[in-house]
C-alpha cells in the first residue's frame, strides 16, 4: 500500500497543499529573480511593463492551482496531488521566459530540473517522459522562433550546442528519476503486501477461523466502547447471547466435520441479518454474542427472531434429516448499566431461553439484577 493512502484523507491533502506552496514559492521566487536579474542587466527582452504582465500571469497561475487545491477541488481529480499539471504549468512559464531572456537563456531552463525534483517521488515514469520531451522541443521551438523575429538576439550555433548540452542533461535526469520512480513502485507494491500481512495478522488475532466471528477478547473490548457510545445517547444497545440447541447430539450423531459445518452455517446466517455497525463474537464452542446498536427492543428482536428462522430453514446436504435450531437471551443496555451487568441479564435469558424448550428467544427485563 502507498504510504499515503494509509493517511487520513485531510492529514493526506493538507500535506499536499503545503509540498505545492512549497514549491510554488521556491521554484516561483528562483525563476521571478533570476529574470529580474536579467531585467537589471539588460537581457530581458520587451523591459518592465512585459517582465510585469509575464510574471503577473506565470503567478495568477501558481495562484489558481493554490486556491484550487485549497478549496479541495482537487480531491475530484483521478492524480489530486495535481504533479503532472504543476510540472507543465512551470515548465511553460520557464519557455515562455526562455524566448524573451537573451545570454542566460540556459540558466532559465536550467530551473527546469528544480521543476522534475518536484515530482521525482510522485511522479510516473511515463509522466517523465511526457515532461522531458515537452521540455526539450519546447526549448528548441522557443530558439526557432527567436532566431526567426530576432535573429540578431541569438548565436545560432552555441544557442543549439547549449540545446544539446541541455537535451543531454534532460535525458539523464529522466533516466535517474525513472529509476527512482522504479525503486519507489517496488517499495509500495512491498508495502502493500506487507500491509496485507499485517491484516492477516491481526484477523487471526481477533478473529475466529472457523466462523470469522471476533473472539471473546477482542469482543468484550467492542461492546465496552459500544456501551460507552450508547450510554452517551448516541443509540439503543442490544446484547444477544446465542447458543445452538442440543450441539453435543450433533457431534456424536453425526461426527466433528458436520458439527462444524452447523458452526460455519450459523456463521453465515447471522452474517447475512447483521447490519454494518453491529457484530458477533464466538465466546466459546457453540455460544455466540451478538451486539446490536438498534432503535428499540423490537428492532432487535425482529433481527434475532430472523437469525432463528434462518437457522431452522437450514438443510445440510451430508445429514438431510438434520434440523438445527439455537436459543437466544436478549438484553437491552439499561442507563447506568456496565457491560458485565447487561452481559449477565443476556446470558439469564439465554438460560430461561434453553429451560423453557430451547428455539426461542427470551428478553431479559431491568428488574431481574
Ligand atoms: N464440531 C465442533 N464442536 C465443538 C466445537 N467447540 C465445541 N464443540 C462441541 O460443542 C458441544 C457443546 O455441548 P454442550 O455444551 O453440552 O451443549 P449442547 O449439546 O448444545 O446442549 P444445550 O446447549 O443445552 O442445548 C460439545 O460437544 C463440544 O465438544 C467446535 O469448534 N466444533
Amino acid at each position: 500500500m502507498d504510504q499515503s493512502l494509509s493517511l487520513h484523507p485531510a492529514t493526506l491533502q493538507s500535506q499536499r497543499v503545503r509540498r505545492v506552496l512549497f514549491a510554488i514559492i521556491m521554484g516561483g521566487s528562483a525563476h521571478t529573480l533570476l529574470c529580474w536579474i536579467a531585467l537589471q542587466l539588460d537581457f530581458f527582452r520587451g523591459g518592465d511593463s512585459l517582465f510585469i504582465s509575464l510574471f503577473a500571469i506565470i503567478w495568477a497561475g501558481h495562484a489558481l492551482f493554490v486556491t484550487f487545491m485549497l478549496l479541495g477541488l482537487n480531491r475530484r481529480l483521478a492524480e489530486p496531488a495535481m504533479i503532472l499539471p504543476l510540472m507543465i504549468w512551470s515548465t511553460t512559464g520557464l519557455l515562455v521566459t526562455a524566448a524573451v531572456v537573451d545570454q542566460a537563456r540556459l540558466c532559465v531552463m536550467l530551473i527546469f530540473f528544480a521543476i522534475v525534483q518536484l515530482g521525482v517521488l510522485q511522479a510516473s515514469l511515463r509522466q517523465f517522459i511526457f515532461l522531458a520531451i515537452y521540455c526539450v522541443v519546447g526549448y528548441a521551438i522557443v530558439l526557432g522562433i527567436v532566431w526567426l523575429y530576432w535573429p540578431e538576439a541569438v548565436d545560432v550555433q552555441g544557442e543549439w550546442i547549449q540545446w544539446g548540452l541541455f537535451a543531454v542533461m534532460v535525458m539523464a535526469v529522466a533516466l535517474l528519476a525513472a529509476e527512482i520512480s522504479t525503486i519507489r513502485s517496488l517499495l509500495s507494491k512491498r508495502n502493500s503486501q506487507l500491509a496485507e500481512v499485517v491484516e492477516r495478522i491481526h484477523d487471526m488475532a481477533v478473529k475466529d477461523e472457523l466462523t470469522g466471528f471476533y473472539r471473546r477478547r477482542h469482543a468484550m473490548e467492542l461492546l465496552s466502547k459500544a456501551c460507552g457510545q450508547a450510554s452517551r445517547g448516541a443509540f439503543s444497545l442490544a446484547v444477544v447471547y446465542a447458543d445452538l440447541d442440543f450441539f453435543k447430539r450433533i457431534n456424536d450423531g453425526y461426527g466433528h466435520g458436520v458439527g462444524d459445518l452447523v458452526l460455519q452455517r450459523f456463521a453465515e446466517v447471522v452474517s447475512r441479518h447483521l447490519g454494518g455497525q453491529d457484530f458477533a463474537a464466538r465466546l466459546g464452542g457453540e455460544e455466540f454474542m451478538l451486539v446490536l446498536p438498534v432503535s428499540d427492543q423490537q428492532e432487535a428482536c425482529h433481527l434475532v427472531e430472523g437469525i432463528l428462522m434462518g437457522m431452522r430453514s437450514q438443510r445440510f446436504a451430508e445429514a438431510p434429516e438434520l434440523n438445527v435450531t439455537l436459543s437466544a437471551g436478549l438484553a437491552m443496555l439499561a442507563q447506568g448499566e456496565t457491560p458485565a451487568q447487561v452481559i449477565r441479564r443476556a446470558d439469564e435469558a439465554l438460560y430461561r431461553a434453553k429451560e423453557s424448550g430451547r428455539d426461542k428467544l427470551v428478553v431479559g427485563s431491568r428488574n431481574e439484577q
